[in-house]
């Protein structure tokens, strides 16, 4: 097989198509012709169609049935018209794949039947292979054929916010026995979030290769820990992740919730793009990331439940503070909440749209 006829080969012929969009530009800094504007979890149930079309169907299953990852995929860029669109799956996807026992309970989110806690059961977490998610890279394959010149934003959950579904078993408000393993063995916690990187680069891997544009890791529960110890438990198992992609030149989006203290770090793990909830002012959060990165963020999504006019003008406060950096994807500081009024988002996107027009 020559190298045009892999799916490398197939990525870069196809990445000219989304090279000019706004949001690539913006993770490049590079000028815009508009601020550019995706939600994270924009695909779900705040959406109707989601819900029409997901009816029945247990989550991770819909998560490999490429038709429907298709079509839920491409729903809030049909309806928002978002600047791009995120590929329908969950972090815990690779996971399923590689055979751990889990499932996703509605209103309640991973569940781990065997939790992680010892180094007999690493042997659980076996290498990724493509053949183990051969649906995604079918989905992407139709999706970027679909998608035209929008980009697909590829992602996968970073090894500390997966170790701690492994290892307690479900979500967590405190990470308690995360934390023991991590301050009580940390070799073992080092070979964990090793393996684990391993497996969320593959998944990368495959997803950029079928057509991502771009990927985000989502780091959401690592606003847990304390600087110093991200810099010495986590960074390198992140840093190898974004080292693994990094030859793609697909920008690098890393994501945390409650990261004020970890924004730095996270960058110098190896993001192009630093994602900011909305404790911090993008202004501010610049200072913290330093040159050389984007920013992405980061409106309160609570904002979304007040009127028109605090909506507008919360945005307008996001954008003012963005208005010297090098480059600024506006997303909320969170995700889209299913109880969100759909249009509510659609009149923002136009909004931010309107403001920042040149
Ligand atoms: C921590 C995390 C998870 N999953 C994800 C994260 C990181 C992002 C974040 O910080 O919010 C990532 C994720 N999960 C999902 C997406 C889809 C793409 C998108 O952003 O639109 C993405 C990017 C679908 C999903 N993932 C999940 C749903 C809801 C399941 C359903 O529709 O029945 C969706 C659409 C389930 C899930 N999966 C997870 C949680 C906490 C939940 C919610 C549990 C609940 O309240 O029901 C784990």
């Amino acid at each position: 097989m020559s190298a045009m006829d892999s799916p490398t080969g197939q990525q870069t012929k196809q990445q000219p198509r989304t090279y000019d969009s706004a949001f690539l530009k913006a993770c490049r800094r590079e000028p815009v012709p508009h601020t550019p504007v995706w939600f994270m979890r924009q695909a779900g149930r705040s959406l109707p169609e989601y819900l029409k079309v997901r009816e029945g169907i247990p989550m991770l299953e819909s998560c490999m049935r490429p038709e429907l990852v298709k079509e839920i995929t491409l729903q809030p860029v049909r309806r928002h018209g978002v600047d791009a669109a995120i590929y329908f799956s969950d972090i815990v996807v690779p996971l399923k794949a590689i055979g751990l026992d889990l499932d996703i309970k509605p209103g309640v989110g991973p569940v781990v039947a065997d939790p992680i806690r010892t180094r007999a059961d690493l042997d659980r977490l076996r290498d990724l292979t493509p053949d183990d998610v051969h649906y995604v890279t079918e989905a992407i394959g139709m999706l970027t054929e679909e998608l035209g010149d929008t980009p697909l934003i590829g992602f996968a959950g970073a090894p500390f916010t997966l170790a701690s579904y492994l290892v307690e078993g479900g979500p967590s408000r405190n990470h308690e026995h995360t934390k023991a393993l991590m301050y009580g063995d940390p070799q073992l916690w080092a070979d964990l979030l090793d393996r684990l990187a391993g497996i969320t680069s593959a998944f990368l891997k495959v997803q950029i290769e079928a057509g991502a544009s771009a990927v985000q890791l989502f780091d959401s529960w690592v606003g847990a820990l304390a600087p110093a110890d991200y810099r010495r438990s986590i960074l390198p198992a992140s840093a190898k992740v974004f080292d693994a992609v990094a030859g793609y030149g697909v920008p690098r989006i890393h994501f945390g919730v409650g990261t004020g203290e970890l924004l730095g770090l996270m960058g110098e793990a190896g993001a192009d793009v630093v994602g900011v909830d909305w404790r911090v002012p993008l202004d501010e959060a610049a200072r913290r990331v330093g040159p050389g990165k984007a920013l992405q963020g980061n409106l309160d999504p609570a904002v979304l439940f007040a009127s028109t006019e605090v909506v507008e003008a919360k945005a307008d406060e996001v954008l003012a503070a963005a208005k010297g950096l090098e480059g600024h994807v506006f997303n909320l500081g969170h995700g889209v909440m299913p109880s969100m009024d759909p249009d509510a988002l659609t009149r923002l996107v136009a909004h931010v749209h309107e403001r920042t027009a040149v």
